[in-house]
């Protein structure tokens, strides 16, 4: 069912943060253009899963969540931060 757990997908945008060729990897292409940058596609999934949880079915809600979890990753490789660091906080 799942494609990948959280932390699977945690451990391969490392490796192509690390080795990626940004003309192919998105997550190489988006922790070379930095901090800003993923800050702002951040906060633009985190309005499309608000909007897709007032007014779009549960599927497109998922999608959209997926994309928020995803650039948060994104943010984290690219800040240093790890998954612990954040799991010490829940
Ligand atoms: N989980 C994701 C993932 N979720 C979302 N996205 C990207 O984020 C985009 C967000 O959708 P938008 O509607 O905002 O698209 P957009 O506005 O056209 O995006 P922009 O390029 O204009 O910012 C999607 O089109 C995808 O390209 C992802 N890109 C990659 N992954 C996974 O990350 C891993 C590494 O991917 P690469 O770094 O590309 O090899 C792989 O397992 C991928 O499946």
């Amino acid at each position: 069912m799942a494609n990948k757990t959280f932390e699977q997908l945690f451990a391969e945008l490392q490796q192509k943060a690390a080795t990626g060729d940004p003309l192919t990897s998105r997550t190489a292409d988006l922790v070379s253009q930095g901090v800003h940058s993923i800050g702002k596609k951040v906060v633009e999934e985190a309005a499309e899963v608000w909007m897709a949880a007032e007014y779009e079915g549960e599927d497109a809600t998922a999608e959209e969540i997926s994309q928020l979890l995803y650039h948060l990753q994104v943010l984290m490789v690219a800040r240093g931060i790890s998954l612990d660091d954040v799991y010490a906080h829940l």
